[in-house]
């Protein structure tokens, strides 16, 4: 395989794809909390066996909470900024469905950089579930999507992803710590390979593959 789409060492300015930008500043520490509050909501929601009094009354409260906060709603595509160590910026999708900060259908998968490409870390409690008691594997694609195309944008290429394979090798448990590891294996022209697996308790649970076409800046 050729290596002649050379990692850049700038990710892409979102601005230069007409995408509003936020920083870390601009998100008030209360979003995090109503994010995370959110979440396990959706999970009470799931299983609830509430009875129809109850659940009445969280839906009206619920709808009252909707209404409040739609009165003021951000753009979509906004991306979060985040500074990096070495003086750049980093970009993240404030409401992308796997990682997103402001996102409470997000797992909460915590993310970092590594040496040779990205590692995150997540628990999926029962709001993921496919078969019963396990992980449903769209999402489990969806996570490897994710980490995959976070390792080729950490190596400073930023794409989409034009092929997704993946292999599943046991059941992926929910309610138990999953760490999931991503690197980039090649390049040929705009395209990057990328390779990732899931791990729980050190077993792979999948992995998978993607070939990620790297965006043009207009212009
Ligand atoms: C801005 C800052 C943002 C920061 C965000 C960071 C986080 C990001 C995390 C995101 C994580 C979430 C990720 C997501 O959720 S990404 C969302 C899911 N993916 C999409 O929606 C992509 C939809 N597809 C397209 O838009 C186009 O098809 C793309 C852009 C992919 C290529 O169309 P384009 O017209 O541009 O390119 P081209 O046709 O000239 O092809 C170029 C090269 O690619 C090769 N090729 C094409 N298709 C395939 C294929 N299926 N298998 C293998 N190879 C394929 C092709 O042969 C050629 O190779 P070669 O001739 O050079 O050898």
């Amino acid at each position: 395989m050729s290596v002649d789409a050379a990692p850049v060492s700038e990710l892409p300015d979102p601005r230069d794809f007409g995408l509003p930008v936020v920083t870390e500043d601009d998100l008030p520490d209360e979003l995090g909390t109503l994010v995370a509050r959110v979440h396990d909501l959706v999970d009470a929601v799931a299983h609830t066996e509430a009875g129809s009094a109850e659940l009445a009354q969280a839906s009206a409260t619920v709808h009252e909470l909707t209404e409040r906060l739609n009165v003021k709603r951000r753009d979509i595509g906004a991306m979060l900024e985040r500074p990096r160590s070495d003086g750049g910026a980093d970009y993240e999708t404030l409401t992308n469905v796997v990682s997103g900060r402001s996102n409470p259908a997000a797992p909460p998968l915590v993310l970092e950089h590594t040496d040779d490409g990205v590692r995150a870390r997540v628990t999926l409690n029962g709001t993921y579930q496919g078969p019963p008691g396990l992980a449903h594997g769209g999402w489990v694609a969806a996570m490897l999507d994710q980490v995959l195309g976070s390792a080729s944008a950490a190596a400073g290429m930023v794409g989409l992803t034009a092929n997704l394979d993946v292999n599943y090798r046991n059941p992926t448990p929910l309610n138990a710590p999953l760490e999931l590891t991503a690197r980039v294996t090649g390049t040929e022209r705009r395209k990057v390979f990328v390779s990732a697996e899931i791990r729980h308790n050190g077993e792979v649970t999948a992995e998978g593959t993607a070939v990620m076409v790297r965006l043009d800046v207009p212009g």
